[in-house]
């Protein structure tokens, strides 16, 4: 059974409409992508599924019952956002920020160490910058930070918003490798990405145009598909 399966997602805003079908099922375990150029809806997508935008069609199921609630309530069950722009707290300190994101859990004070002790092991390099205040941080840093932030709260399905944005494209490998361990400890991922080189890590992929899913399949058989070329290689 899929972990998060979306039916005939609608959404948009105000009174127009961005999202005109969208179909996913996400297997639990699984590392997953959601790949679109500019503007085909991939951040509606996430935040319909984190409850930060209604959905005006459709159903969601997470966990085999269908998906409601506040954004909040949604974090509480394990589906947990880590937004485009990466929005870490910049007078905060790294270790302060990543405190934040264990609100679920706060009152468990081993659990919110452990979670702390497993996002250092993934990103040494926040380790190292704990008590460096967030604003500082290289753009690459910041992302990590809400990444591992976002990992504070246990999530069961990590919704991640095109981490690769503005990296280099050595930091992007570092990050998706990063992306691919937190998959590879049993968390559920689904990346949005405007960047295909991240196909070759993924267990499914889903290719967005205009509203819709057009294209479903293993990551590596999407990464030969003759559309997904063309757009995204230029071959
Ligand atoms: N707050 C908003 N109000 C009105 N329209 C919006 C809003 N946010 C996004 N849109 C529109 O919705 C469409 C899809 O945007 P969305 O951000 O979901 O695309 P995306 O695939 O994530 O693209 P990108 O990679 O550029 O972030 C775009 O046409 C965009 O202009």
């Amino acid at each position: 059974m899929a972990l998060l399966e979306v039916q005939g997602l609608r959404a948009g805003y105000g009174p127009v409409p961005v999202l005109h079908g969208v179909d996913l099922a996400i297997d639990e375990g699984s590392n997953a992508v959601l790949l679109g150029l500019n503007g085909a809806g991939k951040s509606t997508t996430l935040m319909t599924l984190a409850g930060l935008l209604p959905a005006t069609g459709g159903t969601i199921h997470y966990d085999g019952q269908p998906l409601t609630g506040t954004p909040r309530a949604r974090v509480r069950a394990g589906i947990v956002l880590v937004p485009e722009g990466r929005h870490v707290f910049p007078a905060l300190t790294v270790k302060q920020n990543l405190r934040l994101g264990a609100w679920t859990i706060r009152r468990d004070t081993r659990r919110v160490r452990s979670n702390l002790q497993e996002v250092y092991q993934i990103f040494p390099r926040l380790e190292e910058r704990a008590d460096q205040t967030a604003g500082t941080l290289s753009g690459g840093e910041q992302q990590m930070l809400a990444i591992g932030r976002g990992m504070m709260s246990s999530p069961r399905l990590l919704l991640i918003d095109e981490a690769s944005l503005g990296l280099s494209p050595k930091l992007t490998e570092q990050v998706f490798a990063a992306v691919k361990l937190i998959n590879e400890r049993g968390t559920t991922v689904l990346m949005v990405e405007q960047n295909a080189g991240v196909l070759a890590q993924a267990d499914t992929a889903f290719v967005m145009q205009q509203g819709r899913v057009t294209i479903t399949g293993t990551g590596s058989q999407t990464l030969e598909d003759d559309v997904v070329r063309a757009a995204y290689f230029g071959t």
